[in-house]
């Protein structure tokens, strides 16, 4: 098993149309406070270089791509982000234990083996969306099912949203990773998230590391509105480190 360091606890979700902001964002950033994502729209603009560029600064990058496909596609699509020399790559919980099991199993073969967590319901839905798409019950009681399958997978984690992890965490023993979207400072807008927590409240429920992008990316200054979130984690990091 890789392992991890909690600290930095935030991720920065660069969610940009392109390169420049992201880029000027991230000059002014510091590898060792805080850790980075890029998701579907920079990766599918900007491609592997982009990625390979923020690793090259020295960040620890979280490829967040959400595979779900069959077994083997996922294996070597997990594969192919390895040897972009990210951190954490991710994939859905809902693809299955086998699927689940492939892309470990590949990345377990590899010389740079990044962390695998699983998406388990994405923070943008509640009970009426699940419905919709066939799950029954609370979104909570689904997490907890996924998160279930995901440890048995032998996975490093999932993502769900901080109102869960409390719940799961009994379930999942102190190792296995907590990854929360869904986190909105008291004075942001929750925008299309529907699960949300304060990020001091997600670190309090267990929360091992916190995905925020918008909080920050459409801040009019997005370095002092990450400088206030880790100011407002900062006690909790201080006596957890
Ligand atoms: O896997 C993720 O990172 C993810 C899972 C999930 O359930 N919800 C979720 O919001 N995300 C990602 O987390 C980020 C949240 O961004 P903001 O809502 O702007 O803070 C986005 O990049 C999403 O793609």
């Amino acid at each position: 098993m890789t392992v991890l360091s909690r600290n930095p606890r935030i991720i920065v979700a660069l969610d940009y149309p392109s390169a420049a902001p992201a880029l000027d964002l991230v000059s002014g950033l510091d590898p060792a406070s805080c850790r980075l994502k890029v998701g579907k729209e920079m990766f599918t603009r900007l491609g592997p270089g982009f990625v390979e560029k923020l690793v090259g600064k020295g960040f620890d990058v979280f490829l967040d791509l959400k595979f779900h496909d069959i077994p083997n596609t996922v294996a070597a699509a997990c594969a192919a982000a390895a040897d972009l020399g990210v951190w954490m790559v991710n994939v859905h919980a809902s693809g299955g234990s086998k699927m689940m099991m492939a892309a470990r199993e590949r990345l377990e073969s590899l010389s740079h083996r990044p962390l695998l967590i699983a998406v388990t319901i994405l923070t943008s839905l509640g009970e009426k969306d699940i419905a919709e798409i066939g799950f029954s019950g609370a979104p909570a009681d689904n997490v907890i099912r996924l998160a279930r399958l995901t440890a048995d997978s032998g996975l490093d984690g999932i993502v769900c949203s901080p109102l869960e992890a409390a719940e799961v965490r009994p379930l999942v023993g102190p190792e296995f990773l907590l990854v929360t979207p869904g986190v909105r400072p008291a004075s942001a807008v929750q925008d299309d998230q529907k699960r949300v927590m304060t990020p001091l409240n997600a670190l309090n429920n267990g929360a091992d590391l916190l995905v925020i992008g918008r909080p920050i990316t459409a801040a009019d200054d997005p370095q002092a509105s990450l400088d206030r979130i880790q100011q407002e984690i900062a006690g909790f990091c201080g006596a957890q480190s």
